[in-house]
């Protein structure tokens, strides 16, 4: 029987970080209708905890022990803390070289690419992995370019982030109070959209043409709001209608795993799990329909597979009792 490893950290932590159980033995409880619970010897609180713990029950007793798993809540604090804390210095450097560089950087497609990465990659690492495809796909970093991709979670943009690409985000108006955050977006240049306003929708589009025209990259998460359920939503105009007008291409992305990392109405709360982030090719043409039926499609279809892959994963996993 091997020794059980109890984690005491809300993520993956090195080996040595972890702390053996200082015991092994068989189980020696057993439960009688007169009895209960006997306990043979001092090691049964250890063998209840392994048997409780572990999942291991009758049936596969000779199994190694689990790890104990921190509660998503836990690992919700965690990762907000860890946020924070990953945000004190990057804010101080924005707030510090926010002048230079309205004077030499005005759309902010130069300074800004590595703070908001490292911030980022810092806050994520270590809760969830990323596994990145089609970065081929993605064009030079100075070359304009309109970004959509799905949304099912506020982690979306984390991930996306890690690229290291300055990409101009258009988010509600309402985000950009939040403290930090908030402020950094507003530093950073993105555009803020005001629900079931026209007018602002309207101005969102003139200021994005703008900053495409400038040398600019803009990212829409074109559904205009998060998925409660996992299902691709209708994508608005928005987004294609810049790229028709500038001429750039829309570059789509699918987000997988976000959504179960940290669901639409439990931002308490941290999932395990892994995100998956694809690039795919860019779509370029002058008709803002086709254009957005074109990235809806790519996206959906995507989704689609990478669900199968992992229905079939899943099963080909399921231990079968012979
Ligand atoms: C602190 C130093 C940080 C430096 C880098 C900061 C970069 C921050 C980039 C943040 C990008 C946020 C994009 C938000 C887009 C947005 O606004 O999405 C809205 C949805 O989610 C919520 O809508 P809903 O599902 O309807 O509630």
């Amino acid at each position: 029987m091997q020794l059980s490893t109890l984690s005491l950290f809300p993520f993956s932590v090195p080996k040595f970080l972890h702390i053996k159980a200082s015991r092994e033995g068989e189980s020696r409880c057993y439960f009688t209708l007169n009895q209960g619970f006997n306990r043979s010897n001092k090691l049964s609180r250890y063998i209840v905890t392994r048997s409780q713990l572990g999942g291991t029950g009758i049936l596969d007793a000779t199994n190694s022990l689990s790890e104990i798993k921190p509660s998503p809540k836990f690992r919700g604090v965690c990762f907000y803390g860890m946020t924070v804390m990953a945000g004190v210095l990057p804010f101080g450097i924005l707030i510090v070289a926010h002048p230079l560089a309205l004077i030499f950087d005005p759309y902010k497609t130069k300074f800004y690419n590595l703070i908001p990465k490292l911030w980022a990659t810092a806050s994520i690492a270590p809760f969830f992995d990323i596994e990145l495809e089609g970065l081929e796909n993605l064009p030079p970093q100075n070359a304009p370019a309109v970004y959509v991709s799905n949304h099912q979670s506020i982690i979306d943009f984390y991930p996306l982030l890690t690229l290291g690409r300055s990409f101009k985000f258009i988010g509600k108006n309402t985000v950009f109070l939040y403290p930090g955050i908030g402020w950094a977006m507003y530093i950073l240049g993105m555009i803020p959209v005001k629900r079931m306003d026209i007018r602002s929708h309207l101005e969102a589009v003139r200021r994005c043409m703008d900053l495409v025209r400038n040398g600019a990259s803009v990212f829409f998460f074109p559904e205009g709001t998060r998925s409660k359920d996992g299902k691709l939503g209708d994508f608005k105009k928005g987004a294609f209608t810049v790229a028709a007008k500038t001429g750039v291409p829309v570059i789509p992305m699918t987000l997988i795993g976000t959504g179960e990392i940290m669901p639409a109405g439990m931002e308490h709360v941290v999932n395990s799990g892994s995100v998956k982030l694809i690039i795919h090719k860019p779509i370029k043409g002058n008709d803002p329909e086709i254009l957005r039926l074109l990235a809806r499609n790519t996206i959906l279809d995507t989704l689609s597979i990478e669900a199968q892959k992992k229905k079939t994963a899943l099963i080909s996993s399921k231990p079968s009792i012979i």
